[in-house]
């Protein structure tokens, strides 16, 4: 009774909604960006969210109140940065979804944020190994070739990695590849699910168009790839200095978790693209890999081999592969240097 009493003292608590039904907590970290705030306010029209837990180094409060007014049944609680206010905001959570970073400017590469992006993760990473262990843990802060290593190291070193529960999210290329496609071929994007296999920056994405039955050829083909790959610049430039892909990642971040609540709740055949530690090319060096994965209740039920590509496909992912490689050793490397407090 003190301890739940402490615990709303010490949040900023906006609770809207006294019936909070079965449990399906929801945190966000990172919840006042320009991420964290559409992500937060379409998981608050989710029904499969009982409570969604909304944590920031500011503003998050606010924010909570915001979306806390929307008439759905969840509750919405705002957390204080303070690391007791973290805590309550993990405790009991069974997804813990994380955008808290910098974004890319003109000229950069997410590589370009790991000096920023990488203590972050790496802090965030140690109160949800504290506070929810058995959570499933999303990472969208960049790059995350390298962030969801860290995130893992952490794990490792606190005893708590569960390989089925830590997942990169890749949503976005699989989204933006749907939806270019549909461009080309004036079809209705929601019909196209194309393959994105690899990692999440520029040539580590690798769309596997063959396997959709889709056939370009030349330049159409080479300037397909290339907008899948560079997808995320292109918001970037628009946004001409204002940050990058905020909304479609927000859309991509609440279909994961969509994804990972109705299979936790039952549903069969949840198949996502992400970034998980994964058997598949962990003999080239890269202990983490993007494929499709079908979820279950544990999280990760079964990683899909990347089957059968084309030649121009396979040197696409040999490039990848070179990426990737030093992208993951870039991040345990940096993780073991670098172990925070
Ligand atoms: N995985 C993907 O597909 C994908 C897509 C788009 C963006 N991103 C990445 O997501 C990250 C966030 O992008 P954004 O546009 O929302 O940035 P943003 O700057 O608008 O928001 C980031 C938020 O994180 C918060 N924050 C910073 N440090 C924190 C900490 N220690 N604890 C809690 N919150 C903290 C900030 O206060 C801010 O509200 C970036 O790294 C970006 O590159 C990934
Ligand atoms: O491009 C970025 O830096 C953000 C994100 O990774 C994206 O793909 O839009």
């Amino acid at each position: 009774m003190f301890a739940a009493r402490q615990t709303l003292n010490q949040a900023s608590r906006r609770c809207f909604s006294a019936s909070a039904r079965q449990a399906s907590k929801v945190t966000v970290l990172g919840a006042a960006g320009g991420i964290g705030q559409p992500l937060s306010l379409l998981l608050k029209l989710n029904p499969r969210v009982s409570q969604l837990a909304l944590y920031d180094i500011r503003l998050a409060p606010g924010v909570a109140a915001d979306i806390g007014h929307i008439n759905t049944k969840s509750e919405v609680i705002g957390y204080d940065a303070t690391p007791s206010a973290l805590a309550a905001a993990l405790k009991g959570s069974e997804i813990v979804l994380i955008p808290a970073g910098v974004p890319r400017k003109p000229g950069m590469t997410r590589d370009d944020l790991f000096n920023t992006n990488a203590s972050i993760v790496r802090d965030l990473a140690k109160a949800v190994a504290d506070h929810a262990p058995e959570a499933n843990v999303l990472i969208i802060s960049n790059p995350v070739n390298s962030t969801v290593p860290i995130t893992a190291e952490i794990f490792k070193s606190k005893g708590v990695y569960n390989p089925k529960r830590l997942f990169g999210v890749t949503t976005l290329d699989v989204v933006r590849a749907s939806r270019f496609i549909s461009q080309l071929r004036k079809t209705d994007p929601a019909n196209e699910n194309i393959t994105v296999i690899g990692g999440h920056s520029g040539a580590t994405i690798v769309p596997l168009l063959s396997q959709s039955g889709f056939n370009l050829t030349g330049d159409q083909l080479a300037e397909y790839v290339r907008r899948v790959q560079f997808g995320g610049d292109e918001v970037v430039q628009a946004k001409d200095g204002a940050g990058s892909a905020t909304l479609s990642m927000a859309m991509a971040g609440a279909r994961f978790a969509e994804s990972l609540l109705k299979a936790a709740q039952g549903q069969k055949n949840v198949i996502e693209p992400t970034f998980v530690d994964s058997p598949l090319y962990k003999d080239q060096g890269c202990e983490y890999f993007s494929s499709n994965v079908e979820l279950g209740p544990n999280g990760v039920e079964k990683i899909h081999p990347v089957g059968k590509i084309t030649d121009y496909e396979q040197e696409l992912l040999d490039v990848c592969l070179a990426d990737l490689s030093k992208n993951i050793q870039k991040g345990v490397e940096w993780v073991k240097a670098n172990p925070g407090n």
